[in-house]
């Protein structure tokens, strides 16, 4: 019992950390004190305790000062992730602001965290004087949610603002709004250190294009600046320069195209490349996949159309520090979940030679990566291409022929930053026509996706590869933060 008012009164007295980073050493240093003074020396006991001051530590903050908790919704979202998981978005909320971040335990947690913890200490007297503490808690949370409710004029702004299901208390910032109608971004704090304030710049940059709306938001800049001009495009134009390929046979599929044996289409990928669930996941990676197109049989819900039915995930453009703009996820995504296709405008790779500060261009270099041209690696899925298709073995062409240029005309893929080890992988998909050199580029979930996770994939430069206009190397810094960081774009 001795340890446990001890614990209680070293939490009582902790006040006045200001962020999470912070709390890091201070706790430690109370941990180590109370393992001296009347813990034995189980190192995981010392670990529980250390870890329930931690939560006692922020849950007191929020006493104080009123900061974020994770909301219900959002914990529910949670709950479909592994612990793993759970841990690097809660790492990736901390990071993200850096500093102000309360990522807290609610009540439940910290009472079964601490039951489970130490079984023998949780006395009457401990649980109740715990539940009351919790209970002010939750109070000042209610009360702090309902001003905050009627801070809000604008209704409606109120209810699209980011994803509907994560916790809507503002945090302690009235004096700091600057746009009385743009309520700050709920679920996590005022960034204190490097911006102070963080902003919803575009309700929505697809302009209700896409199924789901993509806010944009900056907590960067000051004035919180939008995305420099460009139109959003939800399919792919085509330059006058290119000649659209003659659209390839369909499937004569009455019904969900899924057996190579029954399916024209599934049969050219030698086995059914998606699987159902979650509405289709790509099985591996492949060299190409061949989808059902318009002159099938088949219609929309086909399973053999997964990447055609647009972005299915609610998505985020934000800003940061050193890449720029760059795209989150705002819910789980599934490994081999389609989650969009690079749009913008079909050049041919020579038109766009002396166009050398577009950074939004992408070479459909799928001919190259069969015929593992300049380093590139096959897929493990190898597959034979149709008689009919333009591919063949002319290894000696080393570039890309055709690029998509979403610098003037793109959709959210324009945002999305490289990463030496990504969550995104590149998938070509042929579906309309059979012309690899003019596949359609989608990007899949390498892996499950928590929420707030930056979606990344790798660009695949050849270092040194890009010239400047003054006939020099360019070379450009990675800043992914992966620590197999190759640390150079290009
Ligand atoms: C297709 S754009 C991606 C969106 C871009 N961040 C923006 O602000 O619009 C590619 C550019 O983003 C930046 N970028 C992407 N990934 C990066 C990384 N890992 N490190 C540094 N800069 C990166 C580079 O400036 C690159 O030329």
């Amino acid at each position: 019992m001795a340890v446990t008012e001890n614990c209680e009164k070293n939490v009582g007295t902790s006040n006045g950390l200001k962020v999470l980073d912070g709390q890091a050493s201070e706790i430690s240093s109370t941990g180590a004190t109370m393992s001296n003074n009347a813990i034995s020396q189980h190192p995981e006991e010392i670990d529980e305790r250390k870890k329930y001051l931690r939560q006692q530590k922020v849950s007191l903050e929020l006493q104080d000062e009123g900061k974020a908790k994770f909301g219900t919704d959002e914990k529910k979202m949670m709950s479909n992730c592994s612990n793993d998981e759970k841990s690097v978005h809660k790492k990736a909320k901390v990071n993200h602001s850096d500093s102000g971040v309360a990522c807290v335990a609610g009540e439940d947690d910290l009472l079964s965290n601490y039951t489970n913890a130490f079984p023998h200490e949780m006395g009457k007297r401990t649980i109740l004087r715990l539940k009351e503490m919790l209970r002010l808690v939750n109070l000042k949370r209610l009360q702090s949610a309902e001003e905050e409710k009627n801070r809000c004029k604008n209704e409606e702004d109120y209810n699209n603002l980011g994803a509907g299901e994560f916790s809507r208390k503002r945090l302690r910032s009235a004096t700091r709004r600057q746009v009385p109608q743009a309520p700050d971004y709920p679920w996590y704090a005022i960034n204190k250190r490097s911006c102070g304030f963080f902003r919803l710049v575009c309700k929505d940059i697809s302009h209700g294009q896409e199924d789901n709306s993509i806010p944009v938001i900056n907590e960067c800049d000051v004035p919180p600046d939008a995305p420099a001009s460009f139109t959003y495009i939800k399919s792919m134009q085509v330059s006058d320069n290119v000649k659209v390929p003659v659209r390839a046979d369909g499937c004569r599929c009455k019904e969900s195209c899924t057996e190579a044996r029954r399916c024209s289409c599934v049969h050219l990928n030698g086995s059914a490349p998606y699987v159902t669930q979650d509405g289709g996941r790509l099985v591996a990676p492949r060299d190409v996949v061949f989808e059902c197109g318009p002159k099938c049989r088949c219609g929309p819900d086909c399973g053999n159309r997964v990447s055609q039915s647009g972005i299915k995930y609610k998505l985020q453009v934000f800003r940061m520090p050193d890449k720029g703009w760059a795209v989150r996820t705002l819910e789980k995504i599934p490994e081999g979940a389609p989650v969009c296709e690079y749009i913008g405008i079909l050049k041919r790779s020579d038109e766009v030679e002396n166009d050398i500060d577009n950074s939004y261009f992408f070479e459909i270099d799928c001919k190259q990566t069969i015929n593992e041209i300049e380093g590139r690696e096959r897929r493990l899925c190898h597959v034979p291409l149709p008689t009919s298709s333009p591919v063949d073995n002319e290894t000696t062409e080393t570039e890309p022929e055709f690029c998509i240029d979403a610098g003037s005309y793109g959709n959210v893929a324009r945002f999305i930053n490289h990463s030496c080890e990504p969550n995104l992988f590149v998938q070509c998909v042929l579906s309309g026509h059979h012309d690899i050199r003019l596949a359609r580029v989608v990007l899949f979930a390498a892996t499950d996706i928590c929420p707030y996770q930056e979606l990344t994939y790798d660009y695949g430069y050849q270092l040194d590869s890009v010239i400047g206009a003054d006939g020099n190397i360019k070379q450009m810094l990675c800043h992914c933060g992966e620590p197999n960081c190759r640390r150079r774009l290009y």
